[in-house]
């Protein structure tokens, strides 16, 4: 089976507030899923539901194929799930919490012992093993946290910002854990660092109050920035007319304008693929003897489709 989570209509209400609001996707496996959102969109609510921690108001999730509601224990065997937050029970030390969540997860003996130790030494934890949960960094509460997520060595996973508190280092090496474990699983990672949507995920959506707005891949959502593919000059003078005359009317590319975000000038996209428009651009400027300072491709900012997506509701795909 490929597709190993499967959100239909999730939606649920807190009172007058619909936190969640009718989300539907589906994540196969060797997919790891970014969930991008504002602060309150709705992220946390929507892993907990595909968790079988918190009960939908309306909509369905299915985990591997066992619907989370009327079969929640093939589900929860299927999950991995780390919750926001430190791990509860923060008396134990992370050895102690690792051998009951073994137990909790019908593991013994031999076959505990050996996914503890790998779960350990995923997660880097051999340091801090016999020192209370409650007295460990953030950072190490975390990767305790994550440890538990991939104990049983599930299919699935859910991990609600595992990179949150841990220092540069350890969250290159988190990331490097949730890309080596990509490709037998189904993952779907939340995220308020947009560059690690880039850095470990295949796809991303969008979620703002509570509704999904945009699914893609990163480059899909880059896509929809005007500026994507434009080819921008840097010029040494500051007069930039003679190379905006130079490049008017340019084979396949767009109109040319001076950005508002600094100095030179972009060639839009037009019809012709970027790297066409650069060839166009490089001939036209050498036609007429400019030579610009820098020109390059611009690829536009993941958190400039995230601005306009999550400020713009209309923007919604
Ligand atoms: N148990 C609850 N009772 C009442 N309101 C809740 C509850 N849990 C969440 N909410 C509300 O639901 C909305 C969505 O919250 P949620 O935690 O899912 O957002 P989020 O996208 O995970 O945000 P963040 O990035 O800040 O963690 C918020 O307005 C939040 O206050």
């Amino acid at each position: 089976m490929s597709e190993m989570i499967a959100l239909s209509g999730l939606t649920r209400w807190f009172g007058p507030l619909c936190a969640v609001d009718g989300i539907s996707l589906s994540v196969n496996k060797g997919e790891v899923l970014g969930f991008l959102g504002p602060n309150g969109a709705g992220k946390t609510t929507t892993m907990r539901m595909a968790a079988g921690y918190l009960e939908p108001s309306a909509g369905r999730a299915v985990i591997a194929g066992h619907d989370v509601a009327t079969q929640p224990l093939a589900a929860k065997a299927a999950l991995g799930y780390l919750p926001e937050g430190a791990p509860a029970y923060g008396d134990m030390t992370p050895e102690g919490f690792l051998k009951f969540v073994a137990g909790v997860r019908g593991l013994k003996g031999e076959a505990a012992n050996t996914a503890i130790a790998r779960a350990i030494a995923r997660t880097d934890l051999a340091e801090v093993l016999g020192r209370p949960i409650d007295t460990l960094s953030k950072g190490f509460r975390r990767r305790v946290g994550l440890a538990q997520a991939i104990l049983h060595d599930p299919p699935v996973l859910i991990l609600d910002e595992p990179t949150d508190g841990l220092d540069p280092n350890q969250k290159h090496e988190v990331r490097r854990l949730i890309a080596d474990m990509a490709a037998e699983k189904a993952i779907i990672v939340s995220t308020h660092i947009l560059e690690e949507v880039e850095a470990v995920c295949s796809r991303a959506v969008i979620i703002a109050r509570g509704r999904l707005l945009a699914d893609g891949t990163a480059e899909e959502l880059l896509a929809r920035l005007p500026h994507h593919n434009a080819i921008r000059l840097g010029l040494a003078s500051e007069d930039s007319e003679p190379a905006r005359a130079a490049l008017a009317d340019l084979p396949g590319g767009g109109a040319v304008e001076v950005p508002a975000e600094g100095d030179g000038l972009r060639v839009l996209p037009g019809t012709a693929p970027p790297g066409d428009v650069m060839a166009a651009v490089m001939a036209a400027l050498g036609t007429a003897g400019i030579r610009p300072r820098e020109v390059y491709v611009e690829r536009g900012r993941l958190d400039d489709v995230f601005r306009r997506i999550t400020a713009d509701p209309a923007d919604a795909a």
